[in-house]
């Protein structure tokens, strides 16, 4: 059985259709990438999946016991509010000092327990946010835009890390993304949302969809696009493939 399902999903604000006709699910193990233009309700399928917005038709199903990390895409901590990370790592639910200090020893940020959250770095805040996701043991791991706001090596390394992550504990991960140079490489699938799902596939196929290229263009603002490029193009001289994506500073045309 599938770890998650959505069938019929449609979720609407008010009177506004923000999804509809939804059909989606996930298996054990999966990497999928959501992408979609801002505003398509990629955030609000993420939630719905969680179960904390209500379908307005269709349903949700999770298989019995599945439990859900998710990383949120912001997350506004009053920078008046004194919350030492180790007491946020404790909402809802009490964890001890030794999970604490494991779990933030292998996000890569073993002396933060202490920290005030509003003090917090830009990357400290999106490990810690990743530390809770992991402490539920999620089957899956859901991250709204995690990197959104990090510099270059910050969104390498943590795709990294949610890559070590998935190995140890075998969870699925569904992502929303606009890293899709770093993500894509590693996507089982790819969900092109917008509003309803206009395509999915192997990134090489959403790429090539008439539907996604429409949406994204074709040229240097379709990141599907760049990432693909180190894939497809022709050489025209030798040199060392094991070098980043980010060295590919051209873009496929
Ligand atoms: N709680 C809410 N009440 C009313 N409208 C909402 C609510 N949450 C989201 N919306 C609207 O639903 C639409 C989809 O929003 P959503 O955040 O899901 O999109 P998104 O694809 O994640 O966007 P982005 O890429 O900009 O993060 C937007 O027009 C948004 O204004």
């Amino acid at each position: 059985m599938s770890l998650i399902t959505a069938a019929g999903l449609g979720v609407h604000y008010g009177g506004r259709k923000v999804l509809f006709d939804i059909d989606f699910q996930m298996e054990r193990g999966e990497i999928v990438t959501i992408v979609g233009p801002n505003g398509s309700g990629k955030t609000t399928f993420l939630r719905a999946l969680l179960g904390v917005v209500p379908p307005s038709s269709g349903r949700i199903t999770r298989a019995k016991g599945v439990s859900v990390g998710y990383v949120p895409q912001r997350l506004h901590i009053d920078p008046g509010l004194p919350l030492p990370v180790s007491r946020f790592l404790s909402l809802p639910k009490r964890r001890s000092a030794s999970e604490i200090a494991q779990v933030l020893d292998r996000v890569g940020v073993p002396d933060v327990a202490a920290q005030n959250m509003a003090t917090l770095s830009g990357g400290q805040f999106q490990r810690v946010l990743l530390a809770r996701a992991l402490l539920v043991k999620p089957d899956i791991l859901m991250l709204d835009e995690p990197t959104a706001g990090l510099d270059q090596p910050g969104v390498a390394s943590f795709y990294r890390l949610i890559e070590e992550v998935r190995r140890e504990i075998g969870c699925a991960v569904l992502s929303v993304s606009h890293d899709l140079h770093v993500v894509m490489a590693a996507s089982d699938r790819v969900v092109c949302i917008n509003g309803h799902v206009c395509c999915e596939g192997a990134p090489h196929v959403v790429r090539a969809a008439p539907e996604y290229r429409a949406l994204f263009g074709l040229g240097t603002g379709g990141a599907l696009a760049l990432y693909q490029h180190s894939h497809d193009h022709e050489h025209d001289h030798d040199h060392d493939h094991t070098h980043e994506e980010k060295d590919h500073a051209h873009h496929a045309g």
